[in-house]
């Protein structure tokens, strides 16, 4: 009789991930390749922003108790004594009734203490010198942009963990970082497992089908932020598919394998860890799909036997293996964001098991919507191809009908969130 396996919640199986995931490592590279990587330390302000007093606007710096009297029956005059682009020092300190003509960020000279820009500003020349004047009192401080306004030198403007964006790299070059601390990426091995498989590039034979899950998930790697090695397909042999796994657990951070992994006669995944000694942390979880997801931990290394069905493959490596690899990265949110929707399909029939379902959210009116995103069974890959979320169907003995309220995890949004908990 096949061996029968008892089912644990979700929420045990990731927490046994959890005891066993694995510490990041941080690396320097350019500011030039740190896109998309995450930060492997805080970024605290080197200086001040802005390091000095400065102009926002192309016009003249006066010192503001000159204009105290101006009016419009009364414009006041100052001589223009010196004209600085941004980038130029000012020399000059301004004396009374003396201007200084300044461009957008350029620093305020000494003693100027507001700008005037050029839209209220008359002038005229006389006897080679430059005049201007204004119709106005201008207020002390008006248009400078003080020196440490935008952030105080040693403020903490990043937190560690952070995805690089343009904003974020905005901010690390006016710092001067020119190598960026971040996130080393793991190296998650990759091995597909099943005699019946093709390479993408075979024609079909009878019998066989073409390698899907390799390709899928060496891309959900990519989308976690990894890296991935792949070892190729092996077929369902127990003496090579053994050595094969054991050299590739030396060469990587992460092993996942696909297929195998449940009570058929040639699934030779729980042979394969007993042979490694691994420590089996489960291999059956209340879910569907991916109940017969398996992750064992050997020699410091986490190894995911995922399901050979490819929707249960993709499910197995989002719940378990991406919040792992984010934590890796040191992101402090790592798990898959979760929002409530509005359930777009009926689902009449109870499931024991809490329901991953391949979804894709619509927006309408300010309203979310989960929508099914295709045949909803474990051996289908064509939905995946329209999944952007999993909605949760918790398993229980009642139905979902359209309308309901259900949460979905987001599978392309980069915020995630600090705990995973469901309901
Ligand atoms: N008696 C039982 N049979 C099965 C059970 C069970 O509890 N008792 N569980 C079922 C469930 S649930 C799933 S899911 C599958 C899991 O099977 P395995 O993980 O052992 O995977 P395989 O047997 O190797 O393959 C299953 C299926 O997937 C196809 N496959 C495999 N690799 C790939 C690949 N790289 N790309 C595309 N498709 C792949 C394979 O051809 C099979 O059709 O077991 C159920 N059985
Ligand atoms: O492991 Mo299976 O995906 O529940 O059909
Ligand atoms: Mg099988």
């Amino acid at each position: 009789m096949a061996e029968v396996r008892k089912p644990i919640p979700v929420e045990e199986a990731i927490s046994h991930v959890w005891d066993h995931r694995l510490n990041g490592k941080a690396e320097f590279v350019s500011i030039n390749d740190c896109d998309n990587r995450r930060l492997a330390e805080d970024i605290v302000a080197k200086h001040p922003v802005p390091p000095f007093p400065k102009s926002p606007y192309d016009g003249f710096a006066l010192r503001s108790e000159d204009t105290l009297e101006a009016d419009r029956d009364n414009p006041m005059t100052f001589e223009v004594v010196e004209h600085i682009g941004a980038g130029q020092l000012p020399e000059k300190r301004l004396h009374k009734g003396q201007a200084t003509r300044i461009m957008t960020g350029a620093k305020i000279p000494e003693d100027a203490d507001c700008i005037a820009m050029f839209e209220i500003c008359q002038v005229h020349e006389q006897d080679n010198r430059s005049f201007m004047s204004v119709k106005r009192t201008i207020a002390s401080g008006q248009n400078i942009i003080e020196k440490g306004s935008e952030v105080a030198d040693g403020e903490k403007l990043i937190n560690r963990g952070t995805l690089i964006s343009p904003g974020t790299k905005a901010v690390l070059a006016t710092f001067g970082y020119s190598q960026v601390k971040v996130a080393k990426k793991p190296v998650i091995g990759v091995i597909a497992t099943g005699t019946e498989l093709l390479d993408v590039d075979e024609e079909l034979k009878p019998g066989k089908i073409r390698n899907s899950n390799a390709y899928m998930i060496t891309s959900q790697i990519i989308r976690a932020g990894a890296e991935y090695k792949y070892f190729g397909k092996l077929e369902d042999e127990l003496k090579t598919s053994y050595e094969t796994i054991k050299q590739a657990l030396n060469e990587v951070d992460i092993l996942i394998t696909t297929g195998g992994v449940s009570v058929g006669d040639f699934d030779l995944m729980p042979a394969i860890y007993e042979k490694l000694d691994a420590d089996v942390l489960f291999n059956k979880v209340a879910m569907r799909p991916g109940s017969v997801t398996t992750v064992a931990a050997a020699g410091g290394k986490l190894l995911y036997g995922l399901s050979g069905n490819p929707s249960a493959c993709y499910v197995g490596f989002e719940l378990f293996a991406r919040p792992a690899i984010q934590y890796y990265l040191f992101n402090q949110t790592p798990f898959l964001r979760r929002i409530k929707a509005i359930l777009a399909n009926d689902f009449p029939k109870p499931n024991p098991f809490t329901r991953f379902v391949r979804s894709y959210i619509t927006y309408e009116n300010g309203r979310v919507n989960a929508n099914l995103a295709g045949i909803d069974k474990s051996n289908v890959v064509t939905s995946l191809a329209h999944s952007n979320s999993l909605m949760i169907l918790p398993g229980g003995t009642r139905g979902f009908k359209a309308g309901d309220e259900v949460e979905a995890m987001l599978l392309n949004d980069q915020q995630g969130q600090s705990e995973f908990l469901l309901e």
